[in-house]
């Protein structure tokens, strides 16, 4: 299949390891898919044990000579990738279109929102700061320097297939670390173009490996397993970073997980209602719903419950779901079959229990995998609907009597990434951003994620922060140097 690209060489299909474009030990391919069609765009060389090990050892050596440079050095390697994804933002955009199905204005938006990454690290490396702290000796002194944590490795998701790589690589790279990736399956292409942009930076080989694989549990063991590797920084679902966690712990790596979410949106009865219909709307079905702080649950107070589900089903019935490449869709595809026969468990659990699909409720009759945009009404916290992230199109409206109630409702989850309110009272505001058990609260605002805030949750979303002054943290390691007989 033949992608309008204005520089058909940012289609690759090799990995990328040591500085060169290679077919994996196996010389096994696997094909890539377009959702919105069932197309194969192309075959990938499918990477194993071998040319993951080889990757590392890459990126030991290549690491000895990059953490010696100067952060600045560092830095304007960076700057230039990053302004080579900024220019060819229009080509890695269809690319990502292409393989993971969002909307092409999305995938801009993701474009610009993973370079942004590369280019807030790039900033970042030159602020990496040391301490000097006054000791209980008056002849020593306590000095603390920060320093590469070593060779970094990661696994990626399929749902952005872009951004959750930079936001990774940029912090590790600027650190002074080398990484390799074992990007999804279903979405290896956006990985691979953002290699070649890289090598054209004059990023020096090994500094950044990419294995595509369908053996993502092979590759993974070994990640996990070799000794070389000083830290995994995994984003995906929770019982796949239990599992890397549990093997992580042989070696004592650091590990950083972005792992599922169950974000509750509160709706009180004061809120500006508009904005809560637009907010809630855009949070639930961006990336047709398949993001890990989007909403999937929303909470509304009793008395206002009615208002808020027409307006809400009259905006979402205006939805287009179509090819994403198509100007006229509003909404792509899910990933691929699989996603859309989760989703229909989740929804006829619910439909059995009582709910009500006031929209959608079903696969869509077009070709691709397409779900149509639903909303639930009558559901409660016995259905999985309530429990499970569902990661689709997939809205379930309960409703709450009191704040205590909500933030009880809100709270009953062992996830903990993100959640949102929507309230006018800024008693409330505190009361309840401060009792909710999340990394992040959006405050009469969904679209809270940007370069320069720490993303992450609690509980059994994750540990560790990306983006923002604190991401760096998560590449460095603290040494202390005790700087003794100052009076000899
Ligand atoms: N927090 C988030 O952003 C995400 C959450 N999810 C949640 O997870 C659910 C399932 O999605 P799914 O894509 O299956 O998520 P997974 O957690 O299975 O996949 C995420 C990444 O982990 C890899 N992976 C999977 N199993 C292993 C393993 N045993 N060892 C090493 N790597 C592994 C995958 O590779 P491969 O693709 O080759 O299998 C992929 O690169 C979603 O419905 C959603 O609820 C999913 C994606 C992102
Ligand atoms: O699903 C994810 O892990 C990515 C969250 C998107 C964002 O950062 O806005």
């Amino acid at each position: 299949m033949n992608l309008p690209l204005n520089d058909p060489s940012l289609l690759k299909n090799q990995g990328y390891l040591n500085g060169e474009w290679v077919n994996g030990d196996s010389g096994d391919t696997f094909p890539v898919f377009n959702p919105a069609t069932g197309e194969e765009i192309t075959r990938v060389a499918n990477m194993g044990t071998i040319d993951t090990r080889r990757a590392i050892d890459a990126a030991k050596a290549a690491m000895k000579e990059w953490q010696k440079k100067s952060a600045k050095e560092r830095s304007t390697v960076l700057r230039h990738w990053y302004n080579l994804i900024i220019t060819n933002q229009e080509d890695l955009a269809v690319i990502m279109t292409s393989e993971q199905g969002k909307v092409l204005a999305e995938s801009r938006g993701e474009v610009a929102y993973g370079a942004s990454f590369i280019e807030w690290f790039a900033e970042e490396a030159k602020r990496v700061y040391g301490d000097v702290i006054p000791t209980p000796q008056t002849d020593n002194r306590a000095i603390v320097i920060k320093q590469p944590v070593g060779v970094v490795a990661a696994i990626t998701p399929w749902n952005f297939p872009n951004a959750m790589i930079t936001r990774k690589v940029g912090p590790a790279l600027a650190a002074g670390c080398a990484i390799v990736i074992k990007p999804a399956e279903e979405t290896p292409l956006s990985a691979l173009a953002l290699a070649k942009l890289a090598q054209c930076a004059g990023l020096p080989a090994g500094l950044l490996n990419i294995l595509p694989s369908k053996n993502s549990r092979e590759i993974g063991a070994e990640m996990t397993g070799n000794p070389f590797v000083k830290k995994l920084s995994f984003t995906g679902s929770t019982p796949v970073g239990k599992a890397l966690m549990k093997r992580c712990s042989d070696t004592v790596k650091r590990t950083s997980m972005e792992l599922g979410g169950n974000a509750p949106v509160i709706i009180f009865d004061d809120a500006d209602l508009d904005k809560a219909v637009a907010g809630a709307a855009a949070s639930k079905y961006r990336n047709s719903g398949q993001t890990c702080i989007c909403i999937n649950r929303i909470l509304v107070q009793d008395t206002i419950y009615d208002a808020f589900v027409e307006k809400f089903a009259a905006l979402v019935k205006t939805y287009k779901i179509g090819n994403g490449l198509d100007k006229s869709s509003t909404h792509g595809p899910v990933v691929n079959k699989t996603a859309i026969g989760d989703i229909q468990v989740l929804v006829d659990e619910a439909l059995e229990k009582g709910a009500v699909a006031i929209v959608g409720g079903k696969p869509s009759d077009q070709d691709g995998y397409f779900y149509e945009p639903t909303i639930l009404t009558h559901v409660s916290d016995s259905m999985r609907v309530f429990r499970e992230e569902i990661f689709g199109p997939v809205a379930p409206i309960f409703s709450f009597s009191s704040e205590q109630e909500a933030i009880a409702m809100a709270n009953d989850t062992e996830f903990g990434l993100a959640s949102y309110i929507y309230t006018r009272d800024q008693g409330r505001v505190w009361r309840v951003s401060e009792a909710i058990e999340c990394g992040m609260v959006g405050v009469n605002e969904t679209a809270i994620t940007s370069e320069v805030i720490p993303f992450g949750g609690i509980k059994e979303s994750g540990q560790g922060r990306e983006g923002s002054k604190y991401g760096l943290d998560d590449y460095l390691e603290i040494k202390y140097i005790c700087m003794g007989d100052l009076h000899a």
